[in-house]
């Protein structure tokens, strides 16, 4: 039985559904510690055939047996551990892997070995040495002479110790120095008890092997044996082949995007931008509807509800309800009386945590020293107030009122207003007796606090207001009340309940105003920024998974030989797309983590810069945000990779091997 035999083999190419026979029923055995040439004129046929012996080619006709076992070239993963095991190849062109180092073109081969890391390293430092490179290790092969190439290329042929080393025109490309050096190296192999098949069209690489095959037109026309087959020495080999673990890929891939560092770099950056918009965006949205929030908030209690009365009986909006009130006011302030029946309802509306009574002043006049000032509204200090809106001095307590930043200014001048805090004012308004008889009441009251801003408003305390009016026999009871929801989420139902409520006539009494409803129309513009923000990123997000999809494309037309090489070496399809997945995904990453130190940077300058004038972290990035982004640039970067990662494994690796 020999150690490889070829029965019948056949091949032909087809152009248009027409044949061209290039084998024409091949029969030949071959034995360990043979050298053979195969010899014969160009286009005969001899690189066709080394492909089916080296087990690249899996369409053509007839039976290669190993060790008197059929190999099924129909089932691609027989194949796939076949070249693995068995087989090594040397070719004219070297087929090198350029970015890697002379020690790591050698440790490609080893990967699919059951040796450990250390033995790897030894037994590709050990060929090395074996075929005089051991100064060269760390260099990358276009640093090499092509000697020194091809030395190289018969050490990964050695690694994982197949028992044939096919070598297709191993000189081809040598000068006679090297020519001699290499052919010794061969003849070494075969005397170590391997088959070493040679094609060449040398007379003189054919007389030193031990024995010529000759082919012509897709037949054996010669078969002379020069020198019987070397000694098979005892088999000493204790390495055993294994599929390639992920983590070899992963190695691979990253080592391939730091050979071409700069160009990824610049990937990089394109993609991480995108993501970088994504990030700032909706950092940005977070802070924007933060800071809105906060405003509102802090100026007024966003849970609260004021209430008034509503004298029409119908149906008004918050903005009818709040002209009409000053009017109302001056003219009958009777009918804006809120009795005790309307409190006790109020307090029964389903949601309304506490009720609180207030009065309003609708006008009054203000004296301090010679200067005097008229005021539309004061109202007492109540709970839809906060203690934020007051920004120089605090809440007015016993005896004390709140005035507007614009009014101490009146009352004083631009530059002293706050030496207002502490002092006394008159005070003086009208109002009327329970009968509806006007009343003039005046007094002293204490400057407790300043107002300032948009909301800014004059207050009183009550129990002062409630004094000031029982001390003139004035009406005492309330014209406003203010009303606490129960939580945030009811503020709008409570205040639709309240103005529902009806007297015996079946016409509404009160009406409510919310600052909710302001904070609802702002949130709904904030929102809508954010979605047009973020459909902007989406877009930049899109053409980064672009990116990457033509940069995989042009890795994959690069790298075309490199995978005929690694299918060669014995990688299976799954191998060769994890190549491209994992460097993709590496893109994706490092982009991913390129884009967090650029929103980091923008957000400490932006938040910086902003902080002076809104007092507000105005980029907000939350770690969901983060996650968020590595996830999606991790899968947008695997989905893009999956086409060319697709094409690439799909690649036949004889047309991948011929690539230029
Ligand atoms: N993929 C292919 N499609 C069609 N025809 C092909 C293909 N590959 C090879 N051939 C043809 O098959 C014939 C044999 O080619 P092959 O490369 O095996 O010859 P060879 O003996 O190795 O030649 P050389 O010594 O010049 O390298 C040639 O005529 C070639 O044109």
């Amino acid at each position: 039985m020999a150690f490889l035999e070829l029965k019948g083999i056949q091949k032909a190419y087809y152009l248009d559904k027409q044949a061209f026979p290039v084998l024409k029923g091949i029969d030949l055995q071959f034995e360990r510690g043979e050298f053979v040439s195969i010899l014969g004129e160009s286009g005969g046929g001899k690189s066709t055939l080394m492909n089916i012996i080296g087990g690249l080619d899996r369409n053509f006709d007839g039976q290669v047996l190993v060790n008197g076992e059929l190999l099924d070239h129909r089932k691609e993963q027989q194949l796939d551990n076949y070249r693995r095991s068995m087989v090594g190849y040397i070719y004219q062109s070297y087929n090198l892997i350029s970015h890697l180092t002379v020690l790591d073109n050698v440790l490609v081969a080893l990967d699919m070995t059951n040796l450990n890391k250390d033995e790897k390293r030894q037994r590709a430092l050990k060929l090395l040495d074996q075929v005089g490179l051991s100064k060269q290790v760390h260099k990358h092969p276009n640093h090499l002479s092509g000697g020194q190439k091809q030395r190289v290329a018969i050490a990964r042929a050695l690694a994982s110790d197949p028992q044939i080393i096919i070598a297709d025109e191993p000189t081809g490309a040598l000068d006679s120095q090297n020519t001699r050096e290499v052919l010794t190296l061969l003849d070494q192999i075969a005397k170590d008890g391997k088959l070493v098949i040679v094609v060449t069209h040398s007379q003189e690489v054919a007389d030193h092997g031990t024995r010529i095959v000759h082919l012509a037109d897709g037949k054996i026309d010669g078969d002379e044996r020069l020198r019987p087959a070397y000694a098979l020495p005892e088999d000493p080999t204790h390495i055993k082949p294994r599929q390639l673990p992920a983590a070899a890929s992963y190695r691979m891939s990253f080592k391939h995007l730091m050979y071409n560092f700069w160009r990824n770099s610049l990937i990089m950056l394109g993609t991480a931008i995108g993501i970088f918009a994504v990030l700032l965006f909706s950092g940005l949205g977070n802070g924007v509807n933060g800071y809105i929030q906060n405003q509102i908030n802090s100026l007024t209690n966003p849970r609260s509800i004021t209430v008034f009365k509503n004298p029409t009986g119908k149906k008004l909006t918050q903005d009818q309800i709040q002209s009409s009130l000053m009017q109302n006011m001056a003219a009958d302030p009777q009918s804006m009386v809120i009795n005790q029946a309307d409190l006790k309802r109020m307090a029964k509306v389903t949601g309304a945590a506490s009720v609180q009574k207030g009065n309003m002043i609708g006008g009054y006049r203000l004296s301090y020293g010679k200067l005097q000032q008229s005021g539309s509204s004061m109202t007492t200090w109540n709970k839809s107030v906060t203690a934020n809106s007051i920004k120089h001095g605090h809440k007015p307590g016993k005896g004390e009122v709140v005035l507007t930043k614009q009014q101490a200014i009146q009352l004083t001048s631009p530059k002293k207003y706050r030496d207002l805090v502490g002092k006394s004012v008159k005070l003086s308004f009208n109002w009327v007796n329970t009968k509806g008889d006007p009343v003039a009441i005046d007094g002293v009251v204490k400057v407790a606090g300043l107002s300032e801003g948009a909301s800014a408003g004059t207050t009183i305390n009550y129990a002062t207001l409630q004094h000031m009016l029982k001390q003139k026999g004035a009406d005492t009871r309330p014209n406003f009340a203010t009303v606490n929801a129960s939580s945030l989420t009811n503020v709008e139902e409570v205040a639709n309940r309240i103005n529902n409520l009806r007297n015996g006539k079946h016409e509404r009494i009160l009406g409510a105003i919310t600052v909710g409803s302001i904070l609802k129309t702002v949130n709904t513009y904030v929102h809508l920024a954010s979605t047009i923000l973020a459909a902007i990123a989406g877009i930049s997000l899109l053409v980064s998974a672009l990116m990457i999809i033509v940069t995989m494309y042009m890795s994959v037309s690069e790298r075309t030989k490199e995978i005929g090489i690694l299918r060669a070496l014995g990688e299976r399809k799954k191998d060769i797309r994890r190549l491209f997945t994992s460097e993709s995904i590496f893109i994706g990453l490092f982009s991913a983590l390129l884009a967090l130190v650029i929103v980091a940077i923008v957000t400490i300058c932006l938040n910086h810069a902003l902080y002076g004038l809104i007092k507000y972290n105005i980029v907000q990035i939350t770690a969901s945000d983060v996650v968020f982004a590595v996830v999606v640039a991790v899968i947008i970067s695997f989905i893009a990779a999956l086409l060319p990662a697709r094409y690439a494994a799909k690649l036949n690796p004889i047309d991948a091997l011929a690539a230029d």
